[in-house]
């Protein structure tokens, strides 16, 4: 019996006459439908049932009507595995399409879409499970995620559950990240995860390696280690620390940690962690093939797990390039938002320390609670500024690369790239300081005539994380490898963000505390000066003046 023949030749199909036969080709029926009519059905029946039982879904019910042999039974069952089997796979693969997620490589472990999955098919323990539960891997791995989709999980959890207990025979697992500020991120995280367990965690600072210096036995106390690379590497050198049992290294920011500049000293933790079991991780965002490349020199087989697009940014956030002329424009652009109201918390990224402050000292004055972080102020302002970042005392602040990659801040609204960034990596870190965790956000990102050859980088960004961009912009040019390799290792050269505002008050300062007369003159050339623009400028309302003398002496310190 030919059913697609007669269905095909232009017969109507009466659903009242074949209703209790439709319910044949509903596959959640198909099979218990089977079961119970074929006891009663005719041959052209049977016949009809073996024809669209295409899944042998059907099997004992027409091997009863047919009397199939055991081992044909045996043969259909093994079939019927091999199909489920695939479906199975079939699931897997629709899985890491819906996440768009790639992986290389072989015997790889099939994905799971709860936290649920690892309690009941992975038989997780409950410590864990009660912490949030993650998947065991022993290979070496390249996962890049989105920023802030929670990659720090994706590697601590793991951790957690291979190193099953605290053990006393030393660091088993190293963390390195590239800043200071990520790595107590890091710990405070594994803290948090390791809550019901007596795992010792340190963070190597120069107390804890002094500590561990001069008294060795206290080593074999600690199972896990997370450090930034030069502050290891000098206790390496020290002979301060011990890392042959350590069996899980993560590079967390990988490709930063693979540039150079940090190769050096990365190469020297690999020398240091001899363990033969090993197992290498790293975690980026980003991951360059020319980095992906020098970094399969030292993986062995790795899995490599790619989520979304590669060197895209995160969809929730809301992208816009925003043309400011020249340098100048970018104050004007950033007072007028103020004046508009901004969303706080914000993050205004700079390209250099120098102009970071030069920033702070502008936007100090325009009533707004901002404060700057950047190397060269202390550790304990460093501390003190994530932290009243972290809890909302300060509503903008200004940062350089230091705060670019892997700063959980999770409420951030707005990430204004104040300065163009120097590279596509540096734009998609920066601006996913917001839309976190599926969170929303948005990122402006200014440009002068001297930007406007990198631009189409961003533009290529943007257009690949789903944002509108102008027709025009997409029709740009590429920069070239070299032009890029150049804006990478050096930044464009900008005027200074110091408006003559405030260069007279800085000359008014040394004028008053040395009584130079020239000086007071030349003060009052620079405020006529900035009559006309001050209009503009500092349209925002300013603080009352006493508020203003006690915020600028606090922050002032630079
Ligand atoms: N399963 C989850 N559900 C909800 N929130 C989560 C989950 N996993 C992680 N998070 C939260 O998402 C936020 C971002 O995570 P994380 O800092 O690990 O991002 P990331 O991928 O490392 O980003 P980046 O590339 O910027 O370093 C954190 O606040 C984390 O607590």
């Amino acid at each position: 019996m030919d059913l697609f023949k007669i269905l095909g030749s232009g017969a109507r199909f009466n659903k009242n006459r074949f209703n209790e036969d439709i319910t044949l080709f509903e596959p959640s029926n198909r099979s218990k439908k089977v079961n119970e009519t074929v006891d009663n059905k005719s041959d052209t029946q049977m016949d009809l049932i073996q024809e669209i039982d295409f899944f042998h879904n059907s099997k004992s019910a027409i091997n009863e009507t047919l009397g199939i042999s055991k081992s044909k039974t045996k043969e259909i069952t093994e079939s019927l595995e091999e199909v489920q089997e695939e479906e199975e796979g079939i699931e897997q693969e629709m899985f890491r399409k819906r996440h768009r997620i790639r992986v290389y490589g072989t015997d790889i472990p099939n994905p799971f879409g709860s936290f649920d999955e690892l309690e009941s098919k992975y038989d997780f323990q409950s410590y864990i499970c009660k912490n949030l539960k993650s998947f065991s891997y022993g290979r070496d791995l390249m996962a890049m995620a989105p920023t802030g989709s929670g990659k720090t999980l994706a590697y601590i959890l793991p951790i957690l559950y291979n190193l099953k207990g605290p053990e006393k025979m030393g660091y088993r697992a190293l963390i390195i990240s590239p800043t200071r500020e990520l790595a107590q991120q890091i710990y405070r995280e594994i803290k948090k995860m390791s809550i019901g367990k007596k795992f010792k965690i340190c963070m190597l600072t120069k107390a804890t390696a002094s500590t561990q210096a001069q008294a060795p036995q206290l080593r074999e106390k600690f199972d896990i280690l997370i450090s930034t690379p030069l502050r290891l590497v000098h206790a390496i050198q020290e002979e301060n620390i011990e890392l042959k049992n350590v069996r899980h290294l993560i590079l967390d920011e990988a490709d930063k940690l693979l540039e150079l500049g940090f190769l050096e000293q990365t190469d020297e933790i690999f020398a240091a962690c001899s363990n033969m079991k090993l197992q290498k991780s790293l975690f980026s965002a980003t991951l360059p093939s020319g980095v992906e490349a020098l970094a399969n020199n030292f993986m062995k087989d790795p899995i490599r797990v790619v989520v979304g697009l590669r060197n895209a940014a995160t969809e929730t956030i809301k992208q816009k390039l925003v043309y400011v002329g020249q340098e100048e424009g970018k104050l004007i652009a950033i007072r007028q938002l103020i004046q508009e109201g901004l969303k706080p918390p914000v993050l205004i990224f700079v390209q250099s320390i120098e102009r970071a402050k030069e920033l702070f000292h502008e936007l100090i004055y325009d009533g707004i609670n901002v404060d700057v972080i950047h190397s060269e102020r202390t550790k304990a302002q460093r501390d003190s500024i994530v932290l009243k970042f972290r809890q909302g005392k300060i509503w903008v602040l200004i940062a350089t690369e230091l705060m670019a990659r892997g700063m959980d801040f999770k409420g951030v609204n707005l990430v204004i790239n104040y300065d163009f960034p120097q590279s596509v990596q540096s734009y998609i870190h920066r601006i996913g300081r917001t839309g976190r965790a599926g969170r929303a956000g948005e990122a402006a990102t200014y440009y002068t005539k001297d930007d406007a050859p990198y631009l189409k980088s961003i533009v290529n960004v943007m257009r690949d994380s789903g944002c509108e961009v102008p027709e025009w912009m997409i029709q740009l040019k590429n920069p070239s490898k070299v032009s890029k390799q150049q804006l990478r290792k050096k930044p464009i050269e900008r005027k200074t963000i110091t408006s003559k505002k405030r260069k007279a008050r800085k000359l008014a300062s040394t004028a008053n505390k040395y009584g130079d007369k020239d000086k007071k003159e030349d003060i009052g050339q620079l405020k006529n000066d900035d009559k006309t623009k001050n209009n503009i400028l500092t349209s925002s309302k300013p603080l009352p003046s006493n508020k203003r003398r006690k915020r600028s002496s606090e922050k002032d310190k630079d």
